[in-house]
């Protein structure tokens, strides 16, 4: 995407491979900063503070890691030592085991002083993967909302949660590519952007679709079925984690209620992912993915900004409270209308047929 004329991504290999450069997430949406990764542990804490987040863009994120490791020693036993400490960062979402199985997949099976210039290889063809398959996710899901604007006459009511943008991925985004690959054609729409706390992903969604001129109120994440319930959301379009092979979605901690509120309203509830996001292994998502539990501090406190634009953090309640923090949850397929994917989009039972090339290709 574009911020301020300028195409930027959310990654990029810098200095041939020996180094990549992320946009600090953590300072979004007070400052707009980028930082140079150029050992893979710190592409690991990266990704576990969460300066890049969101399942694509970690899948990514942990590809350029597994170079790192490789240019710093390619033998076997610190590659995979390595490789263990980075697909294991964060549970969830299985785009970054994805990733670093499909870097291992290509490398192993070369002698190590080759290994090297096939991780870039490797890790940029993954890296394009992303952006072409994110830009398809748009285009696909982009006529759903034209198809309902041209039956309402009126601006679709798009709501969203967490962000799922082009912040989410390398580029274009998942859950927000169909709103801009419809909002740049011209279709009329406002997006309602639910917080999501308690680390208020949304209000990055809040700063995409401003630096993109998109019309956008932020709400309360309880708000949601409100709306809804007052006829106020047309569509509700979320990203994922993780989808099993009968189209269960883990999601950011929230998805599963306004899916609840979704059905309870007749609101066509979408999910917007990539194939990398697709475990074909695990049928039965609420027994089957792993959910991240993350610091109770993050409940307790929240960083933000004063009125100067200093840094702040404000303690909401005694760090001697208990917390629980699950970042994700689980909605069942009988809730979710379609998956949006960059084959199309599907009913959540079809997906094993939409993949069925890849799914015989693992086999
Ligand atoms: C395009 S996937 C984005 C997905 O990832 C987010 O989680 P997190 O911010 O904790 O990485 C959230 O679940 C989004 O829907």
């Amino acid at each position: 995407m574009k911020i301020n004329g300028i195409p930027t991504r959310t990654i990029r290999a810098i200095d041939n491979g020996a180094a990549v450069e992320i946009i600090d997430q953590t300072l979004l949406p007070y400052r707009f900063e980028k930082r140079v990764l150029s050992d893979w542990r710190d592409c690991v804490e990266a990704i576990s503070v969460m300066r890049v987040r969101g399942a694509p863009l970690i899948g990514v994120t942990g590809a350029w890691a597994v170079a790192l490791a490789v240019r710093e020693n390619p033998e076997n036993e610190p590659l995979l030592k390595a490789a263990e400490t980075i697909q294991n960062v964060r549970p969830t979402a299985v785009n970054l085991q994805w990733a670093v199985q499909k870097m291992l997949a290509t490398l192993l099976p070369r002698e190590p002083s080759l290994r090297l210039e096939a991780a870039l290889k490797c890790a940029a063809e993954i890296t394009q993967a992303d952006v072409e398959t994110c830009r398809a996710i748009g285009e696909a899901g982009a006529g759903l909302i034209s198809e309902l604007y041209s039956k309402l006459r009126r601006p679709v009511n798009v709501l969203t949660h967490c962000n799922a943008g082009w912040l989410a991925t390398v580029d274009y985004g998942t859950a927000l590519a169909p709103i801009y690959a419809a909002f740049e054609r011209g279709t009329p729409l406002h997006v309602w952007v639910g917080e999501t706390r308690p680390r208020n992903q949304g209000l990055l969604t809040a700063w995409e679709l401003e630096q993109q001129g998109v019309p956008h109120t932020i709400i309360v994440d309880n708000a949601g079925g409100q709306l809804m319930q007052h006829g106020d959301v047309d569509v509700v379009i979320v990203g994922a984690d993780r989808i099993t092979r009968r189209g269960d979605v883990a999601n950011k901690i929230g998805t599963y209620l306004k899916a609840l509120a979704a059905a309870d309203n007749d609101v066509p509830f979408y999910v917007a992912a990539p194939f990398s996001t697709i475990d074909w292994n695990l049928n039965d998502g609420k027994r089957e993915i792993p959910i991240e539990n993350r610091s109770s501090d993050e409940v307790l406190s929240i960083r933000g900004v004063d009125r100067s634009g200093a840094d702040i953090t404000v303690q909401l309640a005694s760090a001697r409270e208990a917390a629980a923090n699950p970042a994700f949850d689980v909605t069942h397929n009988r809730f979710i209308k379609g998956i949006i994917t960059e084959r199309g989009v599907f009913a959540p039972t079809e997906l094993c047929l939409a993949y069925q090339d890849v799914i015989e290709s693992m086999q």
